[in-house]
């Protein structure tokens, strides 16, 4: 549903019917739904089924995975339509092909910096992915692949122009989302730990003050 700013906004994380009445209300444009199971938002098949249900048209459903099988994509799309499958592990181009080859569905991939060295896995993504997502890389030694809460530098993105759209990640804040998309052009923005009360818990006022935030900027 993007609107006039047309910054596109990603809430990832979605748990709860709430969280999709929230992400509604607010004006998202994606709605990120995590099948990973050592996550605290990882959802299983009949919630999924559930809550993809409730998303209205306009809102685009994303899956959330991290080197998963062919089993788990199969498993969900028997019982969920999804728009778009965010690839968040060391999935390789080809693993990108063959997914999109599969399942006809086009596929996301995350690229997760630390620094400016972690961007050169990137151009060899431009041919096989149709969205980038750059998060930061989790600095704890037991941190998640993404969803940490943590940002990377955004000057790193300064003045970068891809050949296909991309999404910027990782420690976005109600606070924050502003400043980041003036610093980096994001045209696109997605957030999980900054819009949640609790680890894994979306809170409505936060999803909302984050959406306005980067429409603001936009
Ligand atoms: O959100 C998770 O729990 C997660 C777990 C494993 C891999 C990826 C995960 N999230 C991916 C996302 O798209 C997050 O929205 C992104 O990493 C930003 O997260 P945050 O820094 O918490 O806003």
């Amino acid at each position: 549903m993007t609107d006039s700013s047309g910054i596109r906004i990603k809430v990832c994380g979605l748990t709860r019917p709430e969280d999709v009445t929230a992400i509604a209300e607010a004006g998202a444009d994606y709605a990120g739904f995590v099948f990973y199971e050592p996550s605290p938002r990882n959802i299983g098949l009949d919630v999924a089924a559930e809550l993809t249900r409730l998303v209205p048209d306009g809102i685009e459903k994303v899956a959330l995975t991290v080197n998963a099988p062919d089993a788990l994509f199969e498993g969900l799309l028997d019982v969920a339509r999804v728009d778009l499958i965010q690839c968040h592990g060391n999935e390789g181009p080809q693993r990108l092909e063959e997914l999109r080859d599969m399942f006809g569905l086009p596929v996301m991939k995350a690229i997760t910096i630390a620094t400016e060295a972690d961007l050169e896995a990137l151009p060899g993504y431009l041919e096989s992915a149709d969205q980038l997502l750059i998060d930061a890389k989790g600095s704890a030694a037991d941190a998640l692949p993404g969803g940490n809460g943590e940002s990377f530098d955004w000057s790193l993105l300064e003045g970068v122009e891809w050949d296909l759209p991309w999404m910027l990640a990782g420690g976005l804040t109600p606070d924050n989302v502003g400043e980041a998309i003036r610093v980096t052009g994001a045209g696109q923005v997605d957030v999980s730990s900054g819009v949640e009360s609790a680890r894994g818990i979306k809170d409505a006022g936060l999803i909302r003050a984050f959406c306005d935030a980067a429409r603001a900027a936009g």
